[in-house]
């Protein structure tokens, strides 16, 4: 299971920043800002440094704030498999830039481009904007696409696994 992290940079207008993939898994999608944990990282580390390097934004881990952890699975795709903490942030230095990876655009909350999004997005985006902490599962279909089934669950807390062999 590969451990990720997502983050959503959110102005004083309460604006979404999000970035348009420009390659890979995803491509075209607008999503937050991401990926793999790298070897020896953990998850707020990488975090900062998705975002860095995906939106030119810097931000210090402190000011990271965890809202859900989900665990996404590829019904007969287990290899895509993941689990992944998603972080909103709210103070940063540095202004959005185009990277090799995204193309970053301001959306006002009420209309992040779902159309245009992962499946899942349109279901527990809107639970973060309402201030709710959630863990959640996230099942695709053989597709990759479509959703096969959902679960969340608010939590009162939540705090990054030490271990990533818990996943
Ligand atoms: N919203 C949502 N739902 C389900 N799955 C995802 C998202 N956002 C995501 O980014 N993802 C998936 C897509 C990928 O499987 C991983 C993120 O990995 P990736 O962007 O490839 O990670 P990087 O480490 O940046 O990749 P490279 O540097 O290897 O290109 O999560």
């Amino acid at each position: 299971m590969r451990p990720t992290t997502l983050c959503f940079p959110i102005n004083a207008a309460g604006e979404f920043l999000l970035g348009r993939k420009k390659r890979g898994f995803g491509v075209a999608k607008w999503n937050g800002f991401g990926g793999k944990l790298e070897a020896g990282e953990t998850f707020r580390q990488c975090a900062v440094r998705e975002l860095r390097e995906e939106s030119g934004l810097v931000a210090k881990e402190a000011d990271l704030e965890l809202v859900a952890f989900l665990d996404f699975r590829f019904d007969t795709h287990a290899e895509l498999d993941h689990i992944g903490y998603v972080y909103l942030v709210h103070t940063w230095q540095g202004t959005p830039a185009p990277t090799e990876e995204m193309e970053p655009r301001w959306f006002s909350a009420a209309t992040l481009p779902y159309e245009d999004m992962w499946s899942g997005d349109r279901l527990w985006i809107p639970m973060l904007q309402a201030r709710r902490k959630i863990s959640g599962t996230i099942v695709f279909a053989a597709d990759k696409e479509s959703l096969k089934y959902t679960e969340f669950t608010d939590v009162a807390d939540l705090t990054e696994s030490d271990s990533l062999t818990a996943f």
